[in-house]
């Protein structure tokens, strides 16, 4: 479990963090198997709780943690004790509060202090948690450990040194805790620990929209190729420049993130046998598709579309019949703003800028700009081995699907049967989108405006019949074919990544998780339904691994801490995956003829409607077996269907990895810098279990140490007949 070095680290700490914590939860993964040669040491100090849950009357006069509604929790002073609550004055002088016992938390003897691990702390609580974050944060200090849990918080600004070269050759081979807290050290804990356990490795990156998932894994990736990246330079540059390529596919402004991933990913960096990068593979789940054709006001497709039009050359730019995003159907609705770098002066020809950049500029973005990251993207594909006719291809791709956009459909007046044409207005769209994407004109109007259907009956059964489609329903199948072939698209360049970066030679891998966090929004798209229910088992997993493992050593070894009651989602996933569950109910409801959000609704309500009540006595009857599915209308099978297979792929791979959280926060909703939002930041916190991971760490024991590192530090001082003794035996006789 705990290693050598780590206690060696403790020597190098503040003293405040005398009782180093940064092994705990130390791979509580391993705690079956690997652990044999550890043992554990408990701080009495931690021992205590912090809540003022106890002997009510010395609470009296007391500093306090007490909960408010904007910054989470605020300092106040206990002032009146009822049977079930406290009431607080406010040190900000701002009035009273008033709280149950539960919500309030010690604050007296913390309050000082900063510290790396919060763990070090004396009372382990989401108080003190919230406030040692904050005041690290002020000091533009936004990692800090829970255990070997890592919160990274959003500067939204450039630290200085904080990536920089010497600091990636700094972390290398240190300990957790020896250096500040970093996604380095967590990136060389894996990496160490695939080393030493020989077992591939995985991080997982969590959080929600904006809190820096990407750029930790980015992060990460660097860190790795830096100091591992071996003779060879190709592959790890290689490696590096997937980022350019995904994000352009993949990555769109959104309100809350100028460069959110639209996608998850599993990013693989395989390492061979000596320990240098072999190679590469990157797993992606769940393209949003319905950005490609509709934007939320202020958003934005996705990146490539603003790359081409600003960044093609002009032969490029005229061949692919481009114009300003104003033009097209499928950019002009949400906000066409080119971005551009702080610094830049970009050359954008002025025919080729939306209304919105010529009136108000280029938006501005460290990260994102349109014109220079299309000569990025360019270098990348080439690096990464697309042939000039592949990118022409790519090219082709997605202009030809901004034309197909483009095209709009009108009744046909003399038709019986309803059908509709498509408007002559858009011909040029038509003939340009047909071009670009390799197809007959003629053909391509006429698919759009009809839908081939198979007779089951009467005439010749099994002939083919071609059904007019009205002008509805044409655009819907003009939108279901540009997103059909942009996700191909992506998939395409993704294996083609893939191709460039093989690794024959690997031996293990670090694997690092970057999927969106849970979110909630006023109308949820099926999209962000799917990253619930992914975030759900991922929420799952951490629970067995970190929480549930820690509290079986507990009792393995007989430790006697109280059982930590901590949020067991399974009831959730189960109302997902149940043979009657949102998934496969959604499966059906789409094979209906005429299926409804109605009537899904209504059956999911009615097969689940008792769901959180009964279910061990509903376990009793029903068969786990999945209902076989009967001459269906659907053959192919359905995003959520192929979502949860890829998940339960993804998490099996994850089971047999040693794993490693990174729980990215993002600290404000106006993307400002190092603005601390303290209620949105407690409730991702808690949303991370990190409450819950507090709460183990206080009743549990924080501390360990290996019975090798304890044996060492006594021998000298020891009787030859006990100095004999093999580490763990003197480690019994010494505890006895
Ligand atoms: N460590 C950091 N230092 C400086 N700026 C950062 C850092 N991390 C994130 N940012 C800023 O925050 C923005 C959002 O970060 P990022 O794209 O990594 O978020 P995300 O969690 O991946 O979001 P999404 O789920 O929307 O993809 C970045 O574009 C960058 O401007």
């Amino acid at each position: 479990m705990s290693s050598r070095s780590h206690l060696k680290a403790e020597s190098t700490r503040e003293a405040e963090a005398k009782s180093s914590h940064y092994q705990k939860l130390a791979n509580s993964n391993r705690s079956t198997g690997k652990s044999a040669d550890k043992t554990t040491t408990s701080s009495s100090s931690h021992q205590r709780m912090a809540k003022s849950s106890h002997s009510p009357q010395s609470d009296f006069g007391r500093l306090v943690w007490a909960p408010d509604e904007k910054d989470g929790f605020v300092l106040a002073r206990v002032v009146d004790i009822a049977t079930n609550q406290l009431t607080c004055d406010r040190e900000d002088g701002k009035g009273q509060v008033t709280a149950s016992y539960d919500a309030v938390f010690a604050a007296d003897e913390d309050l000082k202090k900063t510290v790396e691990d919060n763990c070090a702390l004396m009372y382990l609580n989401e108080g003190t948690l919230l406030h040692n974050c904050k005041a690290r944060y002020r000091k533009r200090k936004i990692y800090t450990y829970v255990a070997n849990i890592l919160i990274s918080i959003n500067p939204y600004e450039d630290i200085t040194g904080l990536y920089s070269k010497e600091a990636i050759k700094s972390y290398r081979g240190k300990s957790l805790g020896q250096m500040e807290p970093h996604v380095y050290a967590i990136a060389d804990k894996a990496y160490r620990e695939m080393r030493r356990y020989k077992e591939s490795q995985s991080i997982i990156v969590s959080g929600e929209s904006g809190a820096g998932k990407t750029e930790s894994q980015k992060a990460i990736l660097r860190y790795l190729c830096e100091n591992w990246g071996g003779q060879t330079t190709t592959i790890q540059q290689r490696l590096l420049e997937t980022n350019p390529i995904l994000e352009a596919f993949g990555n769109a402004k959104t309100l809350r993130n100028n460069n959110s991933s639209r996608f998850g990913k599993f990013v693989e960096i395989h390492m061979g046998n000596d320990g240098l990068v072999a190679g590469g593979f990157v797993s992606h789940y769940l393209l949003e598709k319905s950005r490609l054709c509709r934007q939320t006001k202020g958003e934005r497709n996705y990146h490539i579309f603003y790359q081409l039009i600003a960044g093609a050359p002009d032969s490029l730019y005229k061949k692919l019949m481009l114009m300003s995003p104003n033009k097209f159907n499928y950019l002009k609705h949400g906000t066409s703003q080119f971005f551009a770098h702080p610094t830049a002066k970009p050359t954008v020809a002025s025919e080729r800028l939306s209304d919105a950049t010529r009136k108000s500029g280029f938006a501005r973005d460290p990260i994102v700009d349109d014109q220079a990251d299309f000569q990025r993207l360019a270098k990348a594909l080439a690096g990464s081995g697309f042939t000039a006719e592949q990118q022409n291809f790519i090219w082709s791709t997605v202009a030809g699907i901004l034309h197909l956009g483009n095209i709009t459909f009108e009744e046909q007046v003399n038709d019986t049967k309803g059908g509709c044409k498509v408007d002559p207005a858009s011909d040029l769209s038509v003939s340009a989108a047909a071009t670009l994407l390799g197809l007959d004109t003629g053909n391509l109007q006429l698919c759009l405006c009809t839908r081939i259907m198979q007779a089951t009956k009467g005439g010749v059964k099994g002939t083919l019949i071609r059904v007019p489609l009205k002008v509805g329903e044409a655009a819907a199948a003009r939108d279901a074919l540009a997103k059909a072939i942009y996700s191909r698209l992506f998939d395409w360049i993704v294996a083609g990544v893939n191709k460039s970066i093989p690794f024959e030679n690997s031996a293990y891998y670090i694997g690092v998780l970057d999927i969106a966090g849970f979110e909630f929004f006023a109308v949820n798209s099926f999209e962000q339904f799917c990253i619930n229910y992914c975030n759900e088992k991922l929420q799952y997993f951490f629970n067995e691994r970190i929480l549930k493992q820690e509290q079986e050593l507990y009792d393995k070894e007989g430790l006697n801490v109280p059982k930590i009651e901590y949020a067991d989602n399974q009831d959730c996933i189960e109302l997902f995956e149940s043979p009657n569950g949102l998934l496969k109910l959604l499966d059906e409801e789409a094979r209906l003829p005429k299926p409804t959000s109605q009537h899904y609704t209504t059956s999911v309500f009615e097969h689940n409607k008792d769901h959180f009540r009964c279910a061990l006595l509903r376990s009793l009857f029903e068969s786990t077996e999945p209902k076989k599915m009967t001459g269906s209308k659907l053959q192919s099978t359905s995003v959520a269907a192929k979502f949860n297979s890829q998940l339960t792929v993804l998490l099996e791979k994850l089971k047999i990895t040693g794993t490693h959280f990174v729980r990215c926060v993002k600290p404000n909703a106006e993307m400002k810098a190092l603005c601390f939002d303290g209620a949105s930041i407690l409730s991702q916190l808690q949303c991370a279990g990190m409450a819950s991971v507090l709460k183990l760490m206080q009743k549990g024991y924080p501390s360990r140490t290996s019975f090798a590192d304890l044996y060492a530090t006594y021998k000298k001082l020891l009787p030859a007949d006990l100095a004999r003794l093999d580490p763990r035996l003197f480690c019994k006789a010494f505890k006895n």
